[in-house]
């Protein structure tokens, strides 16, 4: 089943078997029901929540009082909640007391998946039985899932490496080759790393599918939107206006990831450089020469 909060849109997607605005080109499986009506919905017997992770926290409140006890919600989104930064689970669980929050993650472009391609990702809930029967339920011959009980690790994974692909992003838009892109995804895996362990992440989970195997793809090339957003601004194009044009999370992680390290005394110079960039506070050859004129260290400091 698969519902969609704009008005008419479920019409539209009944009526032609594809989804225009968000998927287009790709048929909706016979069998997929299409509705605007979240009550029907909630009858699942598990939920994807597959919308921005600034929303999660309206919808998963919108079907805490529809859903059955126990029902999984499943955090698609990669991000952390600006202003109260709550992982995407801890939204989910706050907002539906009653639900079973679980995270799916991993390297995946929607395309790709509805086109079929191979595609291998993790699903984890803290209930390892959940997360089993979750991967057999989703799971396909090209959609191969893997179960975990790292919530915590495969949230942080999905939400960090967005504002590191960024600066690959921006890397391959001054131009600066190959070799300065592998560095910057080598030490931007460090920052992602740190940053997890310091939050109680598995050190196997964020070099797994979720972490370093999403932090891979993202920065692969412009499929990725924040790889694409990061590559403008190091066009030399201006940063859009929050919100215009397609969703890059990591322009809204970047804030609160960088503002959960500090607390945490974790360091992240590269996303910091990002979050400073797309805040306007310094320019990105500013950026640049602050990364590379850091003072020299042990590489596994
Ligand atoms: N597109 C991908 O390849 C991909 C892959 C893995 C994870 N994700 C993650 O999934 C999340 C959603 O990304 P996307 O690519 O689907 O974005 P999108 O912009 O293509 O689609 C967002 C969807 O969320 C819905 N939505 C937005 N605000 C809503 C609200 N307040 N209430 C109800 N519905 C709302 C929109 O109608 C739309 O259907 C992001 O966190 C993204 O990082 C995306
Ligand atoms: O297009 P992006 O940058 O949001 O990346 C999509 C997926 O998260 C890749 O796994």
């Amino acid at each position: 089943m698969l519902w969609t909060v704009i008005p008419g849109h479920a019409e539209d997607m009944a009526r032609t078997g594809e989804n225009k605005m968000f998927l287009p080109g790709v048929p909706i499986a016979p069998g997929v029901e299409v509705t605007g009506d979240l009550t029907v919905l909630a009858q699942a017997s598990a939920i994807l929540m597959v919308v921005p992770t600034g929303a999660l926290r309206e919808v998963a409140g919108k079907l805490a009082g529809l859903i059955r006890p126990g029902t999984p919600l499943v955090a698609c989104a990669k991000g952390i909640e600006p202003k109260t930064d709550r992982f995407v689970t801890e939204v989910i669980a706050a907002a539906a007391p009653a639900a079973t929050p679980a995270i799916l993650s991993g390297p995946s472009f929607a395309a790709d998946v509805a086109a079929g391609l191979p595609t291998a990702v993790t699903i984890a809930s803290a209930d390892e039985s959940v997360a089993a029967w979750l991967a057999g339920a989703i799971g396909s011959a090209s959609f191969r899932l893997y179960h975990s009980t790292d919530v915590r690790g495969v949230e942080i994974g999905g939400a960090a490496k967005n504002v590191l692909a960024i600066a690959v992003g921006i890397a391959h838009g001054r131009k600066f080759g190959a070799s300065a892109a592998a560095a910057l995804i080598t030490r931007g895996f460090a920052e992602l790393r740190r940053f997890g362990l310091a939050h109680g992440a598995r050190p196997e989970t964020l070099a797994g599918l979720s972490g370093l195997g999403d932090l891979v793809l993202t920065c692969s090339g412009p499929q990725s939107r924040n790889f694409s957003l990061g590559f403008k601004l190091g066009s030399g194009e201006p940063l859009p206006a929050p919100g215009s044009g397609p969703l890059a999370e990591g322009f809204f992680t970047a804030p609160v990831l960088v503002e959960m390290a500090a607390k945490a005394g974790v360091e992240m110079p590269i996303a910091g450089a990002v979050e400073a960039v797309l805040a306007g506070r310094i320019g990105i050859d500013e950026a640049i020469t602050g990364l590379l004129t850091r003072p020299q260290k042990a590489e596994a400091a």
